[in-house]
């Protein structure tokens, strides 16, 4: 078993870290609770935990200036902030890149022990590859002549500095390679760096990257480093680069060219040594030709290329991807390790996993909970993945596709996904309805369980063209 996690909890409300002491006493957990954020502060630097809870408003140093001190020396430490609903936009702006979550207040114990248990797991997942021993933090697991291909060229360019640019669908483990690019670099105990382009606002993109300095714009208190200068001597993996926006992209040219930038609101120019890996799951030459891409940065980056293969491109490893996953979720979870029957095995292997191996293993980690015996049966498969067979649509697929729109909606920052998502859903069921009715509109009312006047109202908002006048 692993060491208990390491949690430290900063709340000027004795209520507050009284509830949260009890609840977070578990075996594999250890909570030290600070009443300042000062105290809290001179602990963490001089031994960081995995997790820090920490409330906004205090006395004396703020939760958000506790998390700006702790994220210059930490960027990754997740932070969870208990806070009212009002305060929250200023800690994501003060947190923005790091790994956070917020616990609104009043808060269910059960709820904020869940919390901390994902932190912790997401925490020793992205552990700073320099404090973990070479080799575990990127495991690649792969026998398929595809994957071989992969391993080959991260065994040439072992010894380079080279800018290399991977591609491959989402969740096929193009972090992963990335990383496993920079521990077998000549740059391996320098830091590794990773930000992904889709999942940063646009204006906060280039203070992400270049930092800025005290006073750059509003609610830049204090002057902050920003990726480039913490990936110094190390590596930047920049994921989903076709995300980023032309300005930025211009500004990531220059430094590529020059080894230096200005920091956002900044006069003197900050000299770096970093290697640049990074990923997309989309064709960038597409983008190159429709405008969308400077071409320019595209040849800057596009100097060796890595193919990631669909995980249904080399099913003969799922096998062994999920023994790793079931024995990776059990010790997460600390419990005891599932085994798939044969049966199980080869149903999974046939499988058509549209999100890849990030789909084979929130499945491993979901049987790890739900399934009821150590054997996994096939029918012990969350429902949407029982009857599938690669190739087929089952009518579980499209919930797989919609959870992974909303994820990449969320991820890309929109807001009010219902008021996008509920027109085109309703929009598809009637069109379906109405196809398969010839075009009867009482029948498809029927068929869609709406009264005829519903489906009347709905058609002339959503689909004027077939509305009655
Ligand atoms: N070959 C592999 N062996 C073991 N684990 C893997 C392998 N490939 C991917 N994983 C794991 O699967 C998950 C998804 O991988 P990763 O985040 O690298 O994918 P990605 O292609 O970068 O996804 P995205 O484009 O969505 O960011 C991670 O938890 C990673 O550790």
């Amino acid at each position: 078993m692993t060491d208990a996690a390491r949690i430290v909890i900063v709340d000027d409300d004795r209520a507050i870290r009284w509830v949260l002491e009890r609840a977070l006493a578990q075996p594999d957990l250890q909570v030290e609770c600070f009443e300042r954020a000062d105290r809290a502060l001179e602990r963490i630097l001089e031994r960081p935990p995995e997790v820090l809870l920490t409330d906004i408003r205090m006395p004396g140093l703020d939760g958000l200036d506790l998390m700006a001190r702790v994220r210059e020396t930490y960027p990754d430490l997740p932070v969870i902030v208990m806070t009212a609903h009002s305060d929250l936009d200023s800690a994501v702006a003060s947190y923005q890149g790091g790994a956070f979550e917020y616990l609104p207040k009043p808060f269910d114990v059960d709820e904020a022990l869940a919390l901390v248990r994902r932190a912790v797991a997401h925490a020793r997942e992205r552990q700073s590859p320099a404090a973990v021993p070479e080799g575990l933090t990127a495991e690649i697991i792969g026998e398929a002549p595809a994957m071989q291909e992969v391993f080959r060229a991260i065994g040439r360019l072992s010894q380079s500095h080279i800018t290399v640019l991977i591609n491959g669908e989402s969740g096929t483990g193009k972090e992963r390679v990335a990383q496993a690019l920079h521990q077998h670099s000549p740059r391996a105990s320098h830091p590794f760096i990773a930000l992904n382009m889709a999942a940063i606002p646009k204006d906060l993109m280039e203070s992400e990257l270049f930092g800025h300095e005290k006073g750059a714009f509003t609610g830049a208190t204090a002057q902050r480093r920003g990726r480039f200068e913490q990936a110094d001597g190390g590596t930047l993996f920049l994921d989903e680069i076709g995300d980023m926006p032309p300005d930025t992209q211009t500004r990531l040219l220059r430094v590529l060219a020059d080894g230096e930038f200005y920091r956002v609101g900044g006069h003197t120019s900050v000299k770096v040594d970093v290697r640049i890996i990074a990923a997309t799951h989309q064709n960038l030459e597409r983008l190159v030709e429709d405008g969308r891409f400077r071409e320019d940065l595209f040849h800057r980056l596009n100097v060796i290329r890595v193919h990631l293969p669909r995980l249904a491109e080399r099913r003969e490893d799922i096998p062994r991807l999920a023994r790793h996953f079931l024995a990776e979720a059990a010790k997460e979870l600390d419990t005891e390790t599932k085994v798939l029957t044969k049966e199980a095995e080869e149903h999974l292997t046939r499988l058509p996993w549209p999100g890849n191996v990030r789909q084979l293993e929130n499945t491993c980690r979901w049987l790890t909970v739900m399934a009821s015996g150590r054997e996994v049966l096939v029918d012990d498969l969350p429902p949407e993945l029982r009857q599938r067979e690669a190739g087929e649509v089952s009518p579980g697929d499209w919930r797989a596709a919609f959870r992974d729109w909303a994820d990449r909606a969320l991820a890309a920052g929109h807001t009010h996904l219902l008021e996008e998502a509920v027109p085109d859903f309703e929009k598809i069921l009637i069109e379906t309805a109405l196809k398969h009715t010839g075009g009867r509109k009482g029948e498809a009312a029927e068929l869609l369980g709406w009264g005829r006047n519903t489906l009347t109202r709905k058609l002339k908002t959503l689909l004027p063209a077939l509305a009655d006048d």
